[in-house]
């Protein structure tokens, strides 16, 4: 297998990651440049498809980290030769540097882990279609979002041990299940598996308990996001949540994203978030009230078919309550983060039929079928592959 680089080597070239020979360069003066002005001094460097690696700028930045070449000038030289002095295990080193430096991997050859040790986790509830239709089929239609849920952030402590990185296998879990009508409860694996679409903040500096983070100063707390499924036993957890939230329902596995894309990155996507009313308490209130427009999808695979089937296309512009607001609530009794720490946004569900982020609002509790490239579908089956994507384009 040949080595590869960041750099584009087109395949017929003569210095491909293997060969990297050096010379001695100097930019050339710009075409019409001012004659008068000092020409650039000729320093060392390797050729790399149709580029040239310049070793000077690589030594000045102290990227030959090895024992012979570290504290060694002979890349600051307008010839090889003080570098040829150095015989040849410095130059095994160098070649060794420069291969690791220009140097790419495959993604489907390494295998990806956890991003970050996770201490604490907790889940959001802020799409307001979904605590609609949560409450609809939990609640019944009369009430179907509590009060409070306008006011604040409503979330649930997770449990950080059991997030684990995507492509591990998730075990259905067993457990006490809502009884029907007025039967007893049973007990056995959940007939109700089902995901949830979120995105998760990954918390980057923390703060010092008893101080709560200002709303307005959040977004310097967020290092990136993630994509992240929460897995939900509905029967399991339809039957133990009153009246303290979630607990054996969800916690038998959280899946996140290997990938932790910035906030710088998603810059470009950055939209207004829906207009809030009531408007919320002072400490809830933020100058930028902004969400980002990444579309969103779940397929599903069957284990025996070839291909995934979509299932849903929700967006994260969607989330009623920021990531923002989110954080600051979160902190606004004191209660310290931590850089490393996980805060799902809660199930990102859409307005439309089609943009609903879990099975059981797509199914309504298993009343509906879904159809899988034909199959019938309402829970998740013992080897479904759940398939997660969240990608945002520029339109030009
Ligand atoms: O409304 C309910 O009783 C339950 C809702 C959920 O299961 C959702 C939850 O985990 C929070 C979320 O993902 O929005
Ligand atoms: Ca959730
Ligand atoms: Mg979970």
């Amino acid at each position: 297998m040949g080595l590869k680089s960041f750099v584009e080597v087109p395949d017929d070239s003569h210095f491909p990651l293997e060969n990297l020979p050096y010379g001695i360069f100097r930019p050339k003066a710009p075409v019409g440049g001012d004659p008068s002005q000092a020409v650039a001094a000729p320093r060392p460097g390797v050729a790399i498809g149709d580029s040239v690696l310049d070793l000077s700028a690589i030594s000045s930045a102290g990227l030959f980290d090895g024992p012979l070449l570290s504290n060694s000038q002979c890349f600051n030289q307008p010839s090889l030769n003080k570098f040829l002095a150095m015989g040849r295990p410095a130059w095994k080193e160098a070649r060794a540097t420069i291969q690791k430096l220009l140097s790419l991997i495959k993604q489907n050859e390494v295998e990806m882990v956890l991003p970050v040790v996770i201490g604490d986790y907790t889940d959001f509830f802020s799409s307001m279609y979904h605590a609609k239709n949560c409450g609809t089929i939990f609640r019944g239609p009369e009430n179907p979002i509590p009060t409070n849920w306008f006011h604040l952030p409503i979330a649930y402590h997770g449990r950080a041990s059991s997030v684990v990185v995507s492509g591990t296998d998730v075990i259905r879990p067993s457990g006490q299940g809502h009884p029907v009508s007025s039967s007893s409860p049973y007990f056995g694996p959940s007939k109700k598996l089902d995901f949830e679409l979120e995105m998760a903040v990954i918390v980057g500096p923390g703060n010092e308990l008893g101080r709560p983070i200002n709303v307005n100063e959040a977004y310097e707390h967020i290092f990136g996001l993630v994509l992240m499924n929460d897995w939900s036993a509905r029967d399991i957890q339809a039957w133990e949540y009153v009246p303290l939230g979630p607990f054996l329902g969800k916690s038998f596995s959280t899946t996140i994203s290997p990938w932790i894309v910035t906030l710088e990155a998603l810059e470009p996507f950055a939209c207004d978030a829906p207009k809030q009313e009531p408007h919320p308490l002072s400490y809830l209130a933020e100058k930028k009230h902004m969400n980002y427009d990444i579309p969103l999808e779940v397929w599903i695979k069957p284990a025996e078919h070839e291909k995934a089937a979509i299932v849903t296309k929700s967006n994260f512009k969607h989330l009623y309550w920021t990531i923002t607001q989110q954080l600051a609530h979160h902190t606004i009794n004191g209660c310290n983060l931590k850089p490393g720490d996980l805060l799902g946004t809660g199930t990102i569900s859409g307005p439309e039929k089609e943009s609903l982020g879990c099975l059981l609002e797509l199914t309504w509790n298993g009343q509906n079928e879904l159809s899988l490239n034909g199959s019938p579908q309402k829970f998740l089956e013992d080897g479904d592959e759940v398939i997660f994507t969240g990608y945002c384009k520029v339109c030009y």
